[in-house]
């Protein structure tokens, strides 16, 4: 709905029932509403002693730049201003944003929540306010934290076994050489995945469930796209006749009708005394909510939750693991590389993997680094708002009320940044791995290298998984779930390029996100064992 689409309608409804009911409930109404409306409103901080990228060009000129070109655009600030250690402002759909060089980066990202809040920026990415997505709740990152990385230990036997019974259901048979649009098959498995680990056992095999999950994603971002096209002042009074806010609300009440009878279930089993709720962040979440005495049974709650969890982890897993393959095959060598790899650490394992099998894949989890430093989730990364303002120590002034980001696709392909020996451009699958060779050789104990240069790990340069103390907290059970998944289908199948097909599929991008062509055949061949 346009704003003059807005006015017509708002004017309509205003003819035919509140004018018959007075000039004064008119006044009163009118009065509500502008009250309503103006407490949505927030005054933009002053930033004009920011540099603009791309001054010479009109707003709307920049901020297309920005959507349909955000790559080239933002190389360009990267150049002129944060190379030379200045930040810039960026013109978006959303308002300016300061994009930070990397030592601003590092400094901020170390400030305390009540300076640099990160709940605002993602909230309003999906419209919260409306979508009724995060809550301001920490509980998901919480027990990630405190559950599921300190478990993945036990969580391992799970894993595996999930992902056997996933690959099976969803990649084809793959006989002969098949085309397989590989981004399909590997969502419904990692959805299969996750449902195990957030839900339990139960909701693995449920298409509805499954499909859920998956939707979520798209909808919500639907909805908030939507939402974000109507003018702000209307947006309190209209979201809720957007049709993509109502599929979303259609999906939120399918989840709680799936969600429910489960949850009754666990509480009332959850009262004898040999109840065993299984390894899932559900159980993990009821545990604490029991221990905390709500003993409310908020179902809506519980299913808002398994859905924000979807939309952290199903997408973001299934579109890594995609672009790795899609790398894999433009770079055959390392098929082979890897498969060596995984086979010999099977058999020193006893043709198990278990333990601490994964932690052996040194150059499979190398190769995951790479794809994923060439193919983040966005080019700019860790959006956050400044609350309080701060002055950083080059003497940049952040006032309250604005919002910062991290050039982090350009930091990250930085030689001086990067300090690796082989082309920060190039696609270099043994990068890591030749990295935290020379770590060693430099005399490096092996506990020390142990963190360095790990999918996992996080640092300037590699903000792949965002920056500071709120860079993504599920990444040790993605790393271990992708690890899984990628030495599986190396061991499984021969791959390669489509007939006709000679250079990697390009990936595009909208605004920050980076984003890949999900419609894409890989082709796979089972292997004779
Ligand atoms: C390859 C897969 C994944 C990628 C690339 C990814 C990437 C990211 C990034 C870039 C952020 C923002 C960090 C920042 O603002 O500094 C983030 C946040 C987050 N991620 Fe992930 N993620 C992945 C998988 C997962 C999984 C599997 C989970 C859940 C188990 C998860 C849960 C979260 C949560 C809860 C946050 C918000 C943290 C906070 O607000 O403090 N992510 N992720």
């Amino acid at each position: 709905m346009t704003t003059r689409d807005a006015t017509i309608w708002l004017k309509s409804y205003l003819d035919t029932s509140l004018l018959k009911g007075g000039p004064l409930v008119l006044v009163v109404a009118v009065a509500i509403l502008a009250g309503f409306l103006y407490s949505n409103y927030e005054a933009p901080p002053d930033i004009s002693h920011i540099p603009v990228l791309g001054a010479e060009l009109d707003v709307k000129t920049r901020r297309q730049a920005y959507t349909y070109n955000a790559r080239t655009f933002l190389e360009r600030g990267y150049n002129e201003f944060n190379k030379l250690g200045k930040a810039f402002q960026l013109d978006t759909a959303d308002g300016p944003k300061i994009v930070l060089n990397v030592k601003q980066s590092e400094e901020v990202s170390a400030k305390p929540d009540n300076i640099v809040d990160n709940m605002r920026p993602n909230g309003r990415g999906v419209q919260d306010k409306y979508t009724g997505y995060m809550d301001g709740d920490d509980v998901i990152f919480r027990i990630i934290k405190t559950q599921l990385s300190t478990r993945l230990g036990e969580l391992g036997d799970i894993l595996a076994h999930q992902t056997d019974k996933s690959l099976a259901a969803y990649i084809p048979p793959c006989n002969e050489w098949t085309p397989v649009v590989f981004y399909d098959s590997i969502t419904r498995v990692v959805a299969a995945v996750s449902t195990r680990i957030f839900v339990g056992e139960e909701l693995t095999t449920s298409e509805e469930w499954l499909q859920i999950t998956i939707d979520y994603t798209k909808q919500l971002m639907e909805a908030a796209h939507a939402i974000k096209f109507l003018n702000p002042w209307l947006r309190p009074i209209f979201y809720r006749f957007l049709p993509q806010f109502r599929t979303l609300m259609n999906t939120n009440e399918a989840a709680l009708r799936i969600v429910k009878p489960l949850v009754q279930a666990r509480r009332e089993a959850m009262d004898k005394p040999d109840f065993n709720g299984g390894d899932n962040m559900l159980q993990w979440m009821l545990d604490e909510r029991v221990k905390k005495g709500f003993h409310d049974k908020d179902y809506r709650y519980l299913a808002q939750l398994q859905l924000q969890l979807s939309f952290a982890a199903i997408h973001t897993t299934s579109m890594a693991l995609t672009n790795m393959l899609y790398d894999l095959i433009a770079n055959p060598e390392m098929i082979g590389i890897l498969h060596e790899e995984v086979k010999e650490q099977l058999a020193l394992n006893n043709g198990s993997w278990e333990g601490q099998f994964l932690k052996k894949l040194q150059k499979v989890d190398s190769f995951m680094k790479e794809s994923q430093r060439h193919n983040p989730v966005g080019l700019t990364i860790s959006d956050r708002d400044i609350l309080r303002p701060i002055t950083l120590s080059d003497g940049t002034f952040l006032p309250a009320g604005t919002t910062i980001t991290s050039n982090g696709w350009h930091i990250n392909r930085d030689p001086d940044v990067l300090q690796s020996e082989s082309d920060p451009k190039k696609f270099d699958g043994l990068r890591y791995y030749n990295m935290r060779d020379q770590l060693i050789k430099t005399g490096l104990d092996d506990k020390k290298v142990a963190g360095k240069h790990q999918f996992v790990s996080i640092s300037s340069s590699s903000m792949m998984f965002g920056t500071g103390k709120h860079a993504c907290p599920g990444r040790f059970f993605a790393g271990n779930e992708i690890k899984l998944l990628l030495a599986k289908i190396v061991m499984r199948f021969d791959l390669k390029m489509p007939p006709g097909v000679t250079e990697r599929y390009p990936g595009f991008s909208y605004e920050q996100s980076n984003l890949l062509d999900t419609t894409k055949n890989i082709m796979m061949k089972r292997r004779k064992l």
